[in-house]
């Protein structure tokens, strides 16, 4: 009898049952279509665990072994609800349901509740890694009961990424904080990914590369700080040819960004938390406006089309020989990823503040170093930066202090020039921008504070006499 059971024989389904398999765990699968399923078991008959394929949730439910545990890897909302509404009658107390789809963090506390409600423990996990990770070891974040944790994790942790032998899976927190935890990483990702497009920006309209010599310089940043999964996969991206055209495959694929709302959840989060996430809103803007590519044809033949030409002529660096404009770009992005990490910690510091969640920042940095989309060198030293100080702000531990002051006036000529040559560059702005306002000691916020009094009477603290709120003069009249 299996122990585990896994509804959703999709994209992420399949590749999961097999890498539990070959874990050796033997696994009931429920898909509305049970031919997958049958796929899966064919798929996976050599593997050491055995894969069941069931034709109906009664003979799924009773084909287990109880306690039950039960992993759902669907569509988050209405897809997840219709799941749990039609196993929970026939589950008994106690049975466990695993939501590792990307849900948002207050539906899966919605669910806690109603799943406790009916006897049933309920846990929200986020899982990263694509179809690759699912199958050879993803990254888990997991949310709910300990006790529930305690439960599911030995298959997960057998099935997770593994760091030196470590796996990379984990319970950080009650309720909604593992779906919270992984909306961010998403969040990250979503910035990570954007500063990657701009670079290919640069390279492709700055200085007119082509897409292989771009995917060779992609290539070439494996070699230091920005040693990451998704750098290593721009380099691939950027390097294949289209089977059809022979061109590069890059210059066949329409430039119109999909997105299904983790990263618009983080931005909207961070806003509520008040925590700085201004990359992420780059990036999520920066695939709104990628969207409207009628739009952006009116408003190119209204005011001419942006870029406007090539902007930097790369000469060669007198002390390395290496291409000038090329060590800028890539300092531009050190910097940044560690602006983009630094603000997606704080907002997850806000958030476990706010929500009491008491998150170890360390071991949410140590669960991304493998399996997941952000995995990359850099992570390591960042739990190592949070093991040493969780209180301090990642920009504030040394190696990333020093990553940042060695690398900005990159950061500062690459966006220079790009704003001056038309070439949007969002999210490396969004990173100077945020920066230079972190290290700003006499902002213009007194301004502010000085309109908000003139016209509302809201109020103002002296600079002689902070925490006593008094009016101005424009008041006397
Ligand atoms: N793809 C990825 O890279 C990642 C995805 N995720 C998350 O994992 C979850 C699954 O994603 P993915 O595998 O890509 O999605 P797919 O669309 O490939 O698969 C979804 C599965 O859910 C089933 N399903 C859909 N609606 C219902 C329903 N109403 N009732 C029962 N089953 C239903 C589908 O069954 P059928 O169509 O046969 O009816 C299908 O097998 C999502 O929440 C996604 O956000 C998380 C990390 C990475
Ligand atoms: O969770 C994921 C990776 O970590 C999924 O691939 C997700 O779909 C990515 O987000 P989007 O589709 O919005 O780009």
């Amino acid at each position: 009898m299996a122990h585990v059971g896994l509804v959703g024989i999709g994209v992420m389904g399949r590749e999961f049952a097999l890498n539990l398999a070959e874990n050796g765990h033997t696994v009931s699968l429920l898909d509305r279509d049970i031919e997958k399923s049958r796929e899966v078991v064919t798929a996976g008959s050599a593997l050491d665990g055995e894969l069941i394929a069931c034709a109906d949730e009664s003979t799924f439910v009773n084909g287990m072994a109880a306690p039950r545990s039960i992993l759902a890897l669907v569509p988050s909302g209405g897809p997840l609800d219709a799941v749990i509404e039609s196993l929970t009658p026939l589950l008994d107390e106690g049975d466990l349901i695993a939501d590792l789809g990307n849900s948002y963090y207050k539906e899966t506390e919605r669910r806690v509740l109603a799943c406790e409600a009916a006897g049933l423990q309920f846990l929200g996990m986020g899982i990263s890694g694509g179809a690759e990770g699912a199958r050879h070891g993803p990254s888990i974040m997991a949310g709910g009961s300990p006790d529930s944790w305690a439960r599911i994790k030995g298959p997960l942790r057998d099935a997770a990424a593994k760091f030196e032998g470590e796996p990379c899976c984990d319970w950080f927190g009650p309720g909604g904080a593992g779906h919270f935890i992984k909306m961010l990483h998403n969040g990250i990702e979503y910035a990570d990914m954007q500063m990657i497009a701009e670079a290919y920006g640069i390279m492709r309209d700055g200085w007119g590369m082509d897409a292989p010599a771009i995917g060779d310089v992609f290539a070439s940043w494996m070699e230091g700080p920005l040693n990451s999964y998704l750098v290593e996969i721009a380099a691939e991206v950027a390097r294949a040819s289209d089977p059809e055209t022979n061109k590069p495959m890059l210059d066949m694929i329409l430039d119109r960004a999909g997105q299904k709302g983790t990263g618009r959840w983080s931005v909207i989060e961070a806003l509520h938390l008040g925590a700085p996430a201004s990359m992420m809103q780059a990036a999520v803007e920066a695939r709104n406006i990628s969207a409207d590519l009628e739009g952006r044809r009116d408003s190119a033949l209204l005011f001419g089309a942006a870029p406007e030409g090539k902007f930097v002529a790369q000469g060669k660096d007198q002390d390395s020989g290496q291409e000038a404009g090329l060590r800028q770009l890539e300092s531009a992005m050190i910097a940044a990823k560690v602006c983009a990490y630094t603000q997606g910690f704080e907002v997850l510091r806000r958030a476990s503040e706010a929500f009491d969640w008491s998150l170890d920042l360390a071991a949410i940095a140590r669960v991304w170093r493998a399996g997941c989309i952000i995995r990359s060198v850099l992570l390591d030293d960042i739990s190592d930066a949070f093991e040493e100080d969780a209180t301090r702000k990642l920009s504030h531990a040394p190696k990333f202090t020093d990553l940042l002051r060695n690398n900005v006036d990159g950061l500062k000529t690459v966006v220079a020039q790009s704003v001056g040559g038309g070439l949007e560059t969002p999210a490396l702005y969004a990173a100077l921008s945020y920066h230079n306002a972190s290290r700003t000691q006499h902002s213009t916020a007194n301004m502010i504070q000085g309109l908000r009094d003139r016209f509302g009477a809201h109020r103002f603290e002296r600079v002689d006499a902070h925490g006593e709120l008094v009016n101005g003069p424009w008041h006397e009249r």
